[in-house]
């Protein structure tokens, strides 16, 4: 191992003599950047000079990187397989229940007997007449209509399509009603509904309904012609006149179920009563409605189709549940600051996207083509008889807009469980509304197409106005959707169809738009108005960044650090790292003022060294490793790697770069080695190469034995050394160390000091550590922070000799024999000072200048038996005193002018 007080920079500076003078008389003039010859000081130990940052492999190629995170992502999900089954199993649990719920149903109606659809009509309505509908019961008529109860009234049958209306019907009716005949029946064809009234306008109250040809037909051809013929002749209605007089006027209505839906009752009763009122005049006393009854239809089981009622209710829910689900899976990244750290080592941020969308939408598709599945096996409607390519079609685009839209409520959360509850709240909210409010505006007529496209701009309201015309095709024995009909006016699946695709392509641009130019945590964010730069399209130019050029000269700046800005300006070859007068304030937070948390810091790391950063706590270390990785933006200065600014250029520093992150940043359900597989993807590597990469990182971490175990069940200490190990992943240049030891046992410790020093020389090292011990056998050369600035820089013998207090004396004296021993120590060293005596022990400090140590040691050994001397040490001043002496409060730089 090397031993760090060796460490010299090349060539020799200027300050190197002045280890033995006095402190307080060292200045400014003796510290330099330059060596004996006038060359600019170099601290350079790398096995492979770069002179130019085109000499690295920086290019991110889409295919490596695709290739890293699908695998990442596949193997990530397939861990999750717990909560990807529920995502699955609940939609189809919930299809379930809808199946279960029908067969109940189904038995209850069974059991009901007597029971008649429709159950929910006041006056209730009579018994309908029914027609066994068959070969034989067509043959036999007269036994038909037995069945039809008490309906023995001679009827009246008008459709307006027929001839049968001419100018004497009315009188003819009216004569009928005067000469109170027992019961006079008439039946309306749609044309005569159409042609006189609508619900809304006045037109019912010119129309006679009276005014009809008495057929000259018995009961029985009647009905027969009722039920043989009201689908050909659209019949909708009729009236069943009781009692028509003078003072009374009571009718009974007769509707046709299937083909009006009870949507023209109104308008029959309305007709029939305007028509009585103008016929008798005013004097009417008595308007009795006597019941409603139905057309004669085929007979058949009162059935109640649940599933088809139930269901847009309920797919709206299905549908939307992934949701949630895709929230988890987005924010669970960028909670967790891996989404950064991916950046921070290369990735680009478009793969990112379409790795991510690609898995959510199979995430969705999956559990909804089990939906599908589940439910045409258990032959529902909704599935069933709508043609195949509509609901396909639904569920591709619904999907994209799902998707898009769970990208786009991302961008607002920065925490996993925040997001998974408002997904579901989103989910349950919205599938309520839209069952409970939003149906009845796509099921009214009056609503303006206008309300419609407002509404349908919310996503789950889309799905359930597509949902809700899939239902309305198949409910009363409707055919369904199918190929042809699919743009009917009142279905228009095209059109809803085009809506989700506009809706997805919106929130996806928006998400991705807020996510560059939204303030967040973390992250470097782009201008609102970044789009109309030039730049945005055309790429940088170089010319118009603003250059930054380091102050040679900051007030209040010690020596050293005023050299380091010298030596900056007079850069002797290409350095790993440069920071340029660099600034980092944070904004104002509730509650907390802005925070200057970084003050033109100026630096440079020289290749293939590692550079330590101490300091005490809050003094600004991780915030500059933080803007050099580019976690955040410098507020201003900048910092160069290679020669590349992390403004314009962080793309290809990214690939350079290996950054171990303060907390642990890993996935749980990754093991070791998927992790090191991952970055070595990222960057580049792949076959033999990846695999040799692979396992030297583990091996170098001790985790070998260990690397099929998942991260989630390492100790601290493993999950410090494989954030470690995924930092040297790939062969980075420069790699950021943000206290790598924390946590970290004794061996543990020294092994990953094995690791860094193994890694040196490879690549520039950034350390930051609050252990002195660390920083003393690692660093090459030092900073000490304070307060977000440098208050000196150097190697670790540079700074002992700078800012050391000089020797430190023990001695152990036999008891009783303390104070000669003390009066001898006074005379050999007038300059020593006590710093302890305790016991027989006692420990002098003395000044460094004008003290030779051999004839200290001569003095000591010579007089051992005078002075009862037991023992006795000598030791330098440890980087501890000169780290507490320079981050103390009153500190004041001895060597400033
Ligand atoms: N995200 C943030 N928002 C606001 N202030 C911050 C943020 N991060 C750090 N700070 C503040 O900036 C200052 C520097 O913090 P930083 O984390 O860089 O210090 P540090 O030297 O790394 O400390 P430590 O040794 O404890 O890690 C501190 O005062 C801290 O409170």
């Amino acid at each position: 191992m090397e031993d760090r007080d060796t460490i010299e920079p090349i060539g020799i500076p200027s300050n190197s003599g002045s280890n033995n003078n006095n402190n307080n008389n060292v200045n400014s003039a003796n510290i330099s950047y330059v060596d004996s010859n006038g060359n600019p000081l170099s601290y350079a130990k790398t096995d492979e000079t770069i002179t130019s940052s085109s000499q690295l492999d920086t290019e991110r190629k889409f295919r490596n990187q695709f290739n890293a995170l699908f695998r990442k992502s596949a193997t990530y999900q397939w861990r999750q397989y717990k909560t990807n089954l529920c995502q699955i199993i609940i939609p189809v649990l919930l299809i379930l229940l809808l199946f279960v719920l029908q067969i109940v149903v189904d038995n209850f109606i069974k059991d009901q007997q007597g029971y008649r659809y429709p159950p929910d009509f006041s006056p209730q309505p009579s018994v309908p007449a029914l027609y066994k509908y068959n070969e034989t019961s067509l043959k036999e008529t007269s036994s038909c209509f037995k069945s039809m109860g008490t309906y023995n009234e001679s009827m009246f049958y008008l459709d307006s399509t027929s001839s049968k209306l001419g100018s004497n019907i009315s009188q003819s009716i009216q004569s009928s009603i005067m000469s109170k005949e027992e019961s006079l029946n008439l039946i309306f064809g749609q044309s005569f509904i159409g042609r006189y009234g609508t619900y809304c306008q006045d037109t019912p109250s010119t129309i006679d309904p009276f005014s009809v040809e008495k057929l000259d037909m018995n009961l029985e051809t009647l009905n027969d012609l009722t039920f043989n013929q009201w689908k050909e002749y659209s019949l909708l209605g009729g009236y069943n006149f009781k009692v028509v007089d003078k003072d009374t006027f009571e009718v009974s209505l007769l509707y046709n179920r299937t083909l009006t839906f009870y949507k023209d009752l109104p308008t029959l009763l309305h007709l029939v009563s305007k028509a009585y009122v103008s016929l008798t005049g005013t004097n009417i006393t008595k308007i009795i409605y006597d019941g409603l009854r139905d057309f004669p239809h085929d007979e058949k089981l009162v059935s109640f189709d649940l599933i088809t009622i139930l269901g847009p209710t309920l797919y709206v829910f299905i549908f939307q549940l992934p949701l949630p689900v895709i929230l988890r899976l987005i924010l669970y990244e960028k909670e967790n600051k891996l989404r950064e750290i991916m950046k921070m080592m290369g990735l680009q941020m478009k793969t990112y996207w379409l790795v991510t969308y690609i898995f959510s939408y199979i995430l969705y598709f999956c559990s909804i083509m089990l939906v599908w599945a589940l439910a045409a096996l258990f032959r529902f409607k909704f599935f069933t008889l709508n043609s195949g390519l509509a609901i396909f079609l639904l569920i591709f685009f619904w999907g994209h807009l799902l998707v898009c839209f769970a990208f786009f409520l991302s961008v607002f959360f920065s925490r996993s469980d925040s997001g998974t509850v408002l997904g579901y709240i989103w989910v349950f909210g919205t599938g309520i509304l839209s069952s409970n409010v939003i149906k009845s505006f796509f099921d009214s007529k009056f609503t303006p197409s206008s309300s419609i496209f407002v509404i349908s701009m919310i996503p789950s309201f889309v799905l359930y106005r597509a949902l809700s015309v899939l239902k309305n095709e198949v409910a009363f024995d409707g055919p369904g959707i199918q190929i042809d009909t699919m743009n009917i006016d009142r279905i228009q699946v095209g059109s809803i169809l085009a809506f989700m695709i506009v809706e997805a392509v919106i929130f996806l641009v928006l998400a991705l738009y807020l996510e560059e130019v939204l303030p967040s945590d973390y992250g470097v964010k782009r201008h609102p108005l970044f789009f109309l730069q030039k730049s945005f399209w055309k790429g940088k130019d170089e010319s118009k960044i603003e250059k930054v050029q380091v102050k040679p000269v900051l007030e209040g700046e010690g020596p050293d650090v005023q050299a380091e800005r010298t030596r900056i300006l007079n850069l002797p070859n290409l350095m790993a790292l440069e920071v340029l007068d660099l600034n980092k304030v944070y904004p104002a937070q509730a509650g907390a003022p802005e925070k200057l948390a970084v003050k033109s810091l100026a630096l440079a790391v020289d290749q293939g060294i590692c550079f330590g950063f101490l300091g005490p706590n809050g003094a600004g270390k991780s915030t500059t490793i933080s803007c050099v990785s580019g976690l955040f933006q410098p507020t201003k200065g900048t910092a160069r790697v290679f020669g590349m600014d992390i403004r314009t250029d962080f793309d290809k520093i990214s690939m350079v770069l290996g950054v171990c992150p303060q907390d642990n940043i890993l996935w749980e359900d990754l093991t070791g080695e998927e992790h090191l597989l991952f970055y070595g993807r990222l960057k580049n590597l792949k076959g033999k190469e990846l695999e040799t990469a692979v396992k030297e990182g583990l091996k170098a971490v001790n985790l070998h034995n260990e690397s099929s175990k998942r991260a989630g069940e390492y100790s601290g200490g493993m999950k410090r050394r494989l954030s470690v190990a995924n930092s040297f992943m790939g062969n980075p240049k420069l790699v950021c160390l943000d206290e790598p030891s924390t946590g970290l046992d004794v061996a543990s410790r020294k092994q990953l000091w094995d690791i860094i020093n193994f890694y040196k020389r490879k690549c520039a090292i950034l350390l930051t550590t609050h252990a002195m011990e660390e920083a003393e056998h690692l660093s090459d050369r030092l900073g000490i922070f304070v307060s977000g600035a440098l208050r000196c820089i150097g190697t670790t013998s540079e700074l002992k000799s700078r800012y050391g207090n000089g020797y430190k004396i023990m001695i152990s004296i036999e008891q009783g024999h303390e104070e000669p021993a003390h009066q001898f120590m006074m005379k050999l060293l007038p300059k020593a000072t006590v710093l302890n005596s305790l016991a027989g022990i006692t420990n002098y400090e003395v000044p460094k200048e004008g003290v030779e140590l051999s004839s200290i040691f001569n003095a000591l050994e010579s007089n051992r038996e005078a002075i009862r001397l037991k023992d006795w040490g000598i030791s330098n001043s440890t980087l501890e005193e000169v780290f507490l002496k320079v981050t103390s409060d009153n500190f004041k730089d001895p060597h400033q002018a």
